[in-house]
């Protein structure tokens, strides 16, 4: 049994009589441990699909499972745990709290994922992880003072302190100079093998593909291309 997978997605909107199927049927399986990159055409429905399969969107049909559960059944409640716990998040802006420290902002994520480490045992996974980033020197700088490739590379940490299983990233590197994209793209790599996380990401950039070990292309809704790479 796979860690996550996607069986029969489907999305439909209805715009006053009309409905819209936005995804047509999508099934997705992602490698564990791995990066799994969703690509294609604007408006192919890449975002839309990575907000149900992150719990953050209903489907309209299908179905979603991960460590053998069924999202797409779950009550409400049950859903938030598992965001919160198992499901790391990072968005095209690093969406940093403006009046938190570096390092408040990962202690913010410890707290809210209710994490079992001591309070002792979090210091010293933020030291690493910030360590990890090359970020330990400017751990009481505010958001402000950060540049572009910095504070994204703090939203990565934050998405990964509370070691999910899955992490969700929609257009991680499209903010950032190609320079800072590859970097970025370097260090989920390297958390996502050293911590076994496994990854689905969108992205546009054919440039970021390079990075994943999977790439599933969608165009007007459905899957057109599921690679190993
Ligand atoms: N709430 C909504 N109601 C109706 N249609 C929607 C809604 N949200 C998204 N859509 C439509 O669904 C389609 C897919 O959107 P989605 O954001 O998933 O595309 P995308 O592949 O991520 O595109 P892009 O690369 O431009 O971000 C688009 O046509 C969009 O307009």
């Amino acid at each position: 049994m796979s860690l996550f997978t996607m069986k029969n997605v489907q999305k439909t909107f209805a715009h006053e009589e009309v409905e819209e199927q936005i995804l047509k049927g999508i099934d997705i399986t992602l490698p564990e441990g791995k990066i799994t990159a969703l690509t294609g055409a604007s408006g192919s429905g890449k975002s839309i699909l990575l907000t149900i399969a992150a719990g953050l969107q209903t489907a309209s049909g299908g179905q979603i499972s991960f460590e053998q559960q069924e999202l797409t059944s779950m009550r409400n409640e049950e859903l938030r745990q598992i965001r919160a716990k198992q499901f790391g998040f990072i968005f095209q802006f690093a969406h940093l709290v403006p009046f938190l420290t570096v390092q408040e902002q990962l202690d913010l994520m410890l707290e809210t994922a209710e994490s079992p480490l001591s309070k002792q045992a979090q210091k010293k996974e933020i030291k690493q992880v910030l360590e990890l980033i090359d970020m330990w020197k400017r751990k009481d700088a505010y958001p402000a003072s950060l540049s572009g490739g910095e504070k994204q590379r703090v939203a990565v940490a934050r998405a990964i302190i509370h070691s999910p299983k899955v992490l969700f990233a929609d257009e991680p590197t499209a903010s950032l100079d190609s320079k800072r994209s590859e970097e970025v793209m370097q260090l989920i790599q390297k958390l996502s093998k050293e911590r076994n996380i496994t990854v689905l990401m969108v992205t546009h950039d054919t440039d970021m593909l390079q990075f994943a070990d999977h790439v599933v292309e969608m165009r007007d809704g459905k899957i057109v291309q599921d690679k190993i790479t």
